[in-house]
């Protein structure tokens, strides 16, 4: 789904409608998005360091950058077959479009966490905002924690995996007895966000490499040390990380319109979220391997079928369903709820730490293969989807 120039023109609106100050970073970002998307790559001289407000806002227009380094690597390395200056206009034009898209996202995003969602239930008891990526409440006993990222299907960039590790770890401290993740828009989550690949430090693609395992192994490991029940409310498609992480779940609930995809052999990649230990326990050996060497997408009656899911619902009864089961849940007594998820998870835990381990180190050098990176730069050129 793209924005149209109507979404842009409708999130222009609505910041000014905003009724809180989102602060000076959400300022400066929403500024360089605004230009990229109108003016293409940043085109201004550079200011002076001295004069602090325009150098910050030139700063974050031109950290947006022209060009991907990996994806411009990716269209040399293919120039045999492409005009590369044909190929940097196309680029440039959808860099404007990329940009559009992720200024609606985050207005869209702001609009949740200051003022108010469909997703969030009327009279919440503590709705957490600081969030750019998620909508976090707590209502009922439950703390429902929502990927907000529906025009890009919810896929998960950098700054979403830092969010989702602070909203666990508040969640395990706050007053409610289990947690909920679902995603808002059409999809649960399509996965790890594939331009975090574009984002290449000084110290080159090993260094990108190692700091995505090292993220990677933080991130799973806030999974795996999830102290209260932890629920999926699988709205929609799951892809990726999405679905590996459902084998640390305590349950995972599925609508009949979701579906279960780890293309990781497509993607030069391997099992991640402990899934390598996890689904083979699950589902026997035969059906792991066929989800995550040879990639086959499961419905969620499959899902269910193999012990992957819990409960699958009609979409049109789905949230009225699973919401009516949480509610449910959440009068049970928490400590009870708690300390039975403590004893499951304690005889296994330290295996699941090694697992988590060896995975991510084995990922950081899958980063590095010819196989991953071609995938991701096809993913990026658009010339191959799922
Ligand atoms: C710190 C690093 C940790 C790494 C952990 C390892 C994790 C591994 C994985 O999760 S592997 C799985 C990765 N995910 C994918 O490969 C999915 C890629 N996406 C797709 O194939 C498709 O987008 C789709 C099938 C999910 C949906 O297709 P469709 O319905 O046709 O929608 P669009 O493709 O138009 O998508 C809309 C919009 O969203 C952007 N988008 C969707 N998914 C991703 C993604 N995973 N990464 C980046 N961007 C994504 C898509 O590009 C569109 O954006 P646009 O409108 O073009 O700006």
């Amino acid at each position: 789904m793209r924005a149209s120039q109507k979404d842009f023109e409708n999130a222009m609106n609505q910041v000014k409608l905003l009724k809180k100050d989102p602060g000076n970073e959400v300022k400066l970002k929403l500024y360089a998005l605004f230009k990229q998307a109108t003016e293409g790559p940043c085109n201004m001289p550079k200011p002076g360091v001295f004069d602090f407000v325009n150098k910050a806002k030139w700063d974050a227009w031109n950290a947006l950058g022209s060009l991907p380094k990996m994806l411009f690597s990716s269209i040399v390395h293919f120039s045999e077959c492409l005009f590369i200056d044909r190929g940097l206009k196309l680029v440039s034009s959808s860099l404007q479009e990329t940009a559009r898209h992720n200024y609606v996202d985050l207005v869209s995003s702001l609009s949740s966490s200051l003022e108010s969602s469909s997703q969030v239930e009327p009279g919440a008891d503590k709705k957490s905002t600081g969030y750019e990526t998620l909508m976090m409440t707590l209502e009922d006993g439950i703390t429902k924690i929502v990927f907000n990222r529906p025009t890009k299907k919810n896929a998960i960039n950098t700054k979403m995996y830092d969010e989702i590790m602070r909203a666990l770890k508040a969640a395990s401290k706050d007053d409610s007895s289990l947690t909920v993740l679902t995603g808002n828009g059409d999809y649960y989550s399509s996965g790890n966000d594939l331009t975090n690949f574009t984002d290449i430090p000084p110290g080159g693609v090993e260094e990108k490499a190692k700091n995505s395992a090292i993220l990677l192994r933080e991130f799973v490991d806030c999974f795996i040390d999830f102290p209260k029940p932890l629920i999926a409310a699988v709205n929609g498609p799951a892809v990726g990380i999405s679905v590996t992480l459902l084998g640390l779940f305590d349950a995972v609930f599925a609508s009949d319109r979701a579906t279960f995809h780890t293309p990781f052999s497509h993607l030069g990649q391997t099992p991640e979220g402990c899934s390598s230990y996890t689904f083979p326990k699950i589902m026997g050996p035969a059906k792991a391997t066929e989800m995550l060497v040879f990639g086959k997408k499961l419905t969620a009656r499959e899902a269910c079928t193999n012990g992957l899911v819990t409960e699958v619902f009609p979409d049109s009864t789905f949230q009225k369903e699973v919401w009516t089961r949480l509610k449910a849940f959440a009068k049970l007594p928490p400590n009870a709820m708690r300390i039975s998820k403590e004893v499951m998870r304690n005889s296994e835990k330290e295996k699941l730490h090694a697992v988590n381990a060896e995975e991510c180190s084995v990922l950081q050098g899958r980063w590095l293969s010819d196989e991953c990176l071609n995938a991701v730069s096809n993913f990026l050129s658009r010339k191959a989807r799922l």
